[in-house]
């Protein structure tokens, strides 16, 4: 599968449907009174979590993503219909981050999340709604307010329990692929592995997720080899394991390599528990395992465990001891890692919220308890005399958020 861990996407929300000017017509029924109906609400962009997607490929492909416009309404009392939402499906772990590449607006960290990112605009009233004592015909509708657009980025920092790290060739692919259903490309040269796989991991009753990490190298951190940007997606695990090719020469000199990269990305990645791994034991004398695995122990002051991924040696101690760490480091700091950040989303300055700026929609009676303020709409032009009465009938409510959409009109 191909992987893609960004994205850009240009989002609108759907339009407010207009109201409709209409009188009832019927025999014997002189001077039928304004019946048009109310617009429908535009379409919401709704963001939605799913299992099993772990790359944002399918946005290369298709970035626009338009939600529907609302209905007119009609004569005869009739609302229009809503329009219909556009959903994005993304991975858990996306993140979606406003058009500088910077602010997140958004941490998407449970499967099944659904979030409204913008809401579509409010359908417009009919003329019915502006009958008044005064004004018994009012030739007059509103043109529905529009929805929200904007550009977002897509980002996924994959989500797992253990991130997989080592140089090139140290045998990452190979321990994923004996520890996991996961089935990645694996060969005797550097850099195979080109983008992050997951697998998951059975250590007996319990599951955990592992990401293995395509290679890194000295000078990661400033683009050598395939960069650093794939750690992005170890700063969300709990527990590293460091695979080191035991039949390097200097086997510290391949563990200090990586951790220098970590400490040179920053963040927590150089702080994270870690289990050292001392791989291709297959390969190695008794006395040279002993001799690499004191040397590294000296050099890392952390805990140092010997295996092959190719012949199963160690694994299974492996697995359980990373299992550990993960239990303890959900106990020390649950939510590090899964806890949504769902923070008020900045809202692009178009459209209309109905919910907060304007709480006149009834949902039960389907029309608006409330008139807008429409003291500056131009639409006004026309003469009749709403506007002077417009606040008399009691309601102190002041839409405030209309001041900045007079566009609609
Ligand atoms: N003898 C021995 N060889 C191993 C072991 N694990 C992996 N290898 C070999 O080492 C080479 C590299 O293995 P990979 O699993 O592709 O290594 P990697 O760390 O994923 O490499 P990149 O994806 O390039 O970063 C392959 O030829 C494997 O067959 C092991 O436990 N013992
Ligand atoms: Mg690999």
């Amino acid at each position: 599968m191909k992987f893609l861990d960004q994205a850009k996407v240009y989002l609108k929300s759907g339009d407010g449907g207009p109201g409709a000017i209409a009188f009832r017509r019927e025999k014997f029924i002189e001077y039928g009174g304004p019946d048009g109906g109310n617009g429908g609400r535009g379409g919401d962009v709704v963001i939605e979590v799913v299992n099993g997607l772990n790359t944002l490929i399918d946005y290369r492909y298709k970035q626009h993503f338009k939600a529907q416009r609302g209905n007119h309404g009609m004569g005869a009392n009739r609302n229009g219909a809503r329009g219909e939402d556009v959903v994005l499906r993304v991975p858990v772990g996306t993140q979606i981050l406003d058009e500088d590449q910077e602010t997140v607006l958004l941490d998407l960290t449970e499967p099944g999340q659904r979030v409204v990112i913008l809401k579509g605009g409010d359908g417009g009233f009919g003329n019915a709604h502006y009958k008044t004592p005064t004004n018994r015909a009012p030739r007059k509708s509103h043109p529905g307010w529009p929805g929200e657009e904007r550009w977002v980025w897509l980002r996924l920092k994959l989500i797992a329990d253990t991130g997989l790290l080592g140089l090139p060739n140290a045998g990452k692919s190979t321990f994923l692929a004996a520890t996991t259903a996961a089935r990645p490309k694996i060969a005797d040269y550097p850099f195979t592995t080109l983008a992050p796989n997951l697998g998951v991991v059975r250590a007996g009753d319990e599951e955990f997720v592992i990401a293995d990490i395509p290679g890194l190298i000295e000078g990661a951190h400033e683009g050598h080899g395939l960069g650093d940007r794939f750690l992005g997606h170890v700063e969300r695990t709990r527990v590293l394991l460091h695979l080191i090719d035991g039949t390097a020469e200097d086997v510290v000199q391949s563990y200090t390599t990586i951790r220098n990269e970590l400490v040179a990305y920053g963040g927590n990645l150089a702080d994270k528990l870690e289990i050292i791994g001392l791989n291709k034991a297959d390969a190695l004398l008794d006395e040279e395992v002993a001799e690499k695995k004191a040397a590294l122990e000296a050099a890392s002051g952390a805990e140092v465990m010997v295996l092959s991924g190719a012949t199963g040696q160690g694994v299974q101690a492996v697995l359980y001891r990373l299992l550990t760490l993960i239990k303890q480091s959900k106990e020390e700091e649950p939510d590090v890692i899964q806890a949504p950040v769902t923070r008020s989303i900045p809202r692009a300055p178009v459209g209309r919220k109905m919910d907060d700026e304007y709480a006149g929609w009834n949902e039960e009676t389907g029309e608006y308890d409330d008139l807008p303020e429409e003291a500056d709409d131009d639409s006004d032009s026309d003469g009749d005399d709403w506007d002077d009465e417009g606040d008399d009938d009691g309601d102190d409510t002041e839409h405030s958020g209309n001041g900045d959409d007079n566009a609609k009109g």
